[in-house]
């Protein structure tokens, strides 16, 4: 059955879902405090780059409405969900303060009708007991004398930047936690066209293969929160033990590939997430896995798992610029290219993205860099205008004259580059492929000499 639901935050989290709820007939209002957001989307322009999103915003645009006022959306929502950014503060907590805020003024709008708050937001064991305790005292505070007929839950997200849309429709699972049974049938009928897969799929993203029914776990407050951070600390620590096993390959002259291959063949551990290279970037790996030790130190606990994985994964990016030094011998001086800027491909964001870590060490050790990204640039210009002379437009512009090229983010276009023709542009053609993406025989009988971070590289 269809219902109203709010979205309170309409970023890469926000914005998906509330698109994909619309979609599947709810009836969705999503709110932000960017003016510049709303009014894009107003426009029918998506302000992230996320495949298929605008297309399907056009599907399902009868059921979608955007703005800035909470009023609009919360009133007499059924469900409002809490998709705002929970960043990093400087100790490594998550920084709660547009958490904070978007709970005052849920509290200030929520009507009278039972609703479901929602966290779907990312937020520390125990924050959906604090943001149902801010949401009761503003209610009360502009409501004298009416009872509060909200219940809190958490619905944590799993979906992935660049595939966001597949994500959610053909989700792993479902998890919803909350103490209150009715919030969870509420939240379970939500989700039923998931669940069910009832849904007649959008022509450009269809249905998978053999895909069966979408397991729903649901459970209390505090699991659902805990299963998120689980979860992202799992797949952070899966890639930095590959990039460990790199590391000792390279040495024994093993090929990383073949043994990620043999090992994830085994169906307990699984072939996703053993993509040796520069390791994870994003906005999440980082901020979860930090969040995840302050909170267990909270207890007294240790977690020194995690934080080897977290220690491994800074190693990786610094491994760039020791092979850099290993090949040119003088870093200062020397022209680097870095094609790929974006954390990932398929997206525009920029967060914890290891080609800019890798940029700025290598400018701090006097080398001059020159950047290229298919769609992340005028992101970078805005973000790090420090960086923005740095920006080519094509690739063959990074190359020229080049000392050497690393490829930080493996964009489909670079595999598909005319290498052989851009070999004799550079000063001396030596390839660094951090993702372990192109070819070593193509890419040798191109011109290059071929080197992988954490991977036997032939001697020169
Ligand atoms: N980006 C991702 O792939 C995933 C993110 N998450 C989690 O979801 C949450 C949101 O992440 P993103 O969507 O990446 O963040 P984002 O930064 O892309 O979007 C957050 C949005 O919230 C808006 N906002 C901030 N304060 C607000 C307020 N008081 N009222 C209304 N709107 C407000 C911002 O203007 C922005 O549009 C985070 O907790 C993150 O950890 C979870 C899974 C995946
Ligand atoms: O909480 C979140 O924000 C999300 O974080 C990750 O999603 P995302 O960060 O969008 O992207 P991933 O595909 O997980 O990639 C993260 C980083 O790991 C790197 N990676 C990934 C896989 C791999 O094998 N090797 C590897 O180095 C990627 O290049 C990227 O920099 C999780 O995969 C999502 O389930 C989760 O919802």
């Amino acid at each position: 059955m269809a219902q109203k639901i709010c979205i309170v935050g309409t970023g890469y989290v926000g914005l998906t879902t509330g698109i994909c709820l619309a979609f599947l007939g709810h009836e969705v209002t999503c709110v932000d405090v960017d003016q510049a957001k709303i009014s894009a989307l107003h426009a029918g322009d998506v302000p992230i780059y996320e495949p298929h999103l605008r297309e399907l915003m056009a599907l399902a645009a009868e059921n979608l409405s955007f703005t800035t006022s909470y009023a609009d959306g919360v009133a007499d929502a059924d469900v409002v969900f809490i998709a705002v950014n929970t960043p990093t503060a400087a100790d490594g907590s998550p920084d709660l303060r547009y958490l904070r805020a978007a709970a005052q003024s849920i509290g200030e709008t929520l009507g009278d009708r039972f609703t479901v708050v929602v966290n779907k937001s990312t937020v520390p064991i125990g924050s959906g007991n604090w943001v149902g305790a801010i949401v009761r005292d503003f209610f009360e505070a502009t409501h004298p004398g009416t009872p509060g007929n909200f219940q809190l839950a958490s619905n944590p997200e799993f979906l992935r930047e660049g595939t966001a849309i597949g994500d959610t429709l053909y989700a792993d699972r479902v998890v919803v936690g909350s103490d209150d049974p009715r919030a969870l049938e509420v939240l379970s009928n939500v989700y039923r066209p998931i669940l069910d897969q009832t849904f007649t799929p959008p022509a450009f993203l269809p249905r998978p293969e053999n895909f069966g029914v979408v397991p729903l776990v649901s459970t209390d407050l505090a699991s659902a929160e805990l299963i998120k951070y689980a979860a992202n600390s799992f797949l952070a620590l899966k890639i930095s033990y590959i990039n460990e096993i790199a590391q000792l390959a390279e040495r024994v002259g093993a090929d990383i590939a073949q043994v990620a291959l043999g090992t994830g063949l085994d169906t307990r551990i699984g072939r996703r997430f053993l993509g040796a290279g520069i390791g994870w970037g994003g906005s999440c790996f980082g901020k979860d896995t930090a969040a995840l030790i302050t909170t267990a130190r909270e207890y007294k606990l240790d977690m020194p798992i995690v934080a080897a994985a977290r220690e491994t994964n800074q190693r990786q990016r610094e491994l760039v610029v020791e092979k850099l030094l290993e090949e040119l011998r003088i870093i200062k001086g020397c022209t680097i290219g870095i094609l790929g800027l974006a954390f990932k491909p398929d997206t525009d964001d920029l967060r914890d993205a290891p080609a800019i870590d890798i940029a700025q060490r290598l400018i701090s050790r006097g080398a001059r860099v020159r950047l290229h990204d298919p769609v992340a640039m005028g992101r970078l210009a805005r973000e790090f205008p420090e960086l923005a002379d740095c920006l080519r437009d094509e690739p063959a512009e990074v190359v020229t004259g080049a000392d050497a090229v690393v490829l930080a983010t493996e964009w489909a276009q670079y595999r598909q580059l005319d290498w052989k023709a851009l070999a004799p542009l550079m000063r001396s053609p030596i390839l660094l492929d951090g993702r372990h993406t192109l070819d070593r025989q193509r890419l040798t009988a191109a011109g290059f000499r071929y080197i992988a971070v954490a991977a036997w590289n032939p001697p020169r």
